[in-house]
């Protein structure tokens, strides 16, 4: 028995991890409109209130312009301690990021918002732990210089390289690389 199909969907994302994951389970958009927004955390904001406002500012950014679809938003943020790490964007960043996650435990945070063709709005914040062994400096440079931390929340890509980083994860793995599968399909048919 073939899975109920789900309307024609919009992703509100400009990740390729994102439209890579929806393709592995067999979910083709109709539509691709990546949302701009701020994504700021404000002042003693808290990591899961703030992963789930930008799923849903991703989501309202774009919804209007596609009315009666399905759309789909979604962000990931890594959370060491109580601390929001940066989407690297400089070697800096992603140097920062890369030494707090050494040898800890940290969170990916993963919200995700779908609006319905009706313009009801469903929510989930996804949790999942995962623990790097202490990186050696030579390991830290050897990552930098792959560039794959570029643009990747928390200074890592968990689907590349830094695979051999992670010693340990619990929960979901789809979302630490962008979208948890399990949860979004569960909103996709709630929604359907
Ligand atoms: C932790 C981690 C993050 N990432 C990526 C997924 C997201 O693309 C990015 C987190 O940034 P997001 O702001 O969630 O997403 P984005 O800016 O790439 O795309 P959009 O806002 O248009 O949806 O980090 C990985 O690819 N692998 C990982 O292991």
């Amino acid at each position: 028995m073939s899975a109920q199909p789900i309307p024609p969907l919009v992703l509100a994302s400009a990740s390729p991890r994102r439209l890579d994951l929806l393709r592995q389970v067999g979910i083709e958009p109709a539509k691709i409109d990546p949302a701009h927004i701020d994504e700021t955390p404000g002042p003693r904001e808290l990591p899961r209130a703030y992963a789930l406002r930008m799923a849903k500012a991703k989501l309202a950014a774009v919804a209007d312009r596609h009315p009666g679809m399905v759309v789909l938003a979604a962000d990931s943020v890594v959370v060491c301690g109580r601390r929001i790490l940066p989407k690297a964007e400089t070697e800096k960043e992603a140097r920062v990021c890369l030494g707090l996650l050494s040898g800890r435990r940290h969170r990916v945070l993963g919200g995700v918002a779908v609006g319905a063709a009706n313009g009801m709005v469903r929510t989930r914040l996804v949790e999942t732990v995962v623990r790097f062994k202490r990186l050696e400096p030579a390991e830290i440079d050897d990552y930098i210089a792959s560039d794959e931390w570029r643009g990747k929340a928390g200074g890592y890509a968990i689907q590349g390289r830094a695979a051999r980083f992670a010693s340990f994860l619990s929960g979901s793995y789809s979302n630490v690389v962008g979208l948890p599968l399990y949860e979004t399909l569960g909103l996709l048919k709630a929604v359907s």
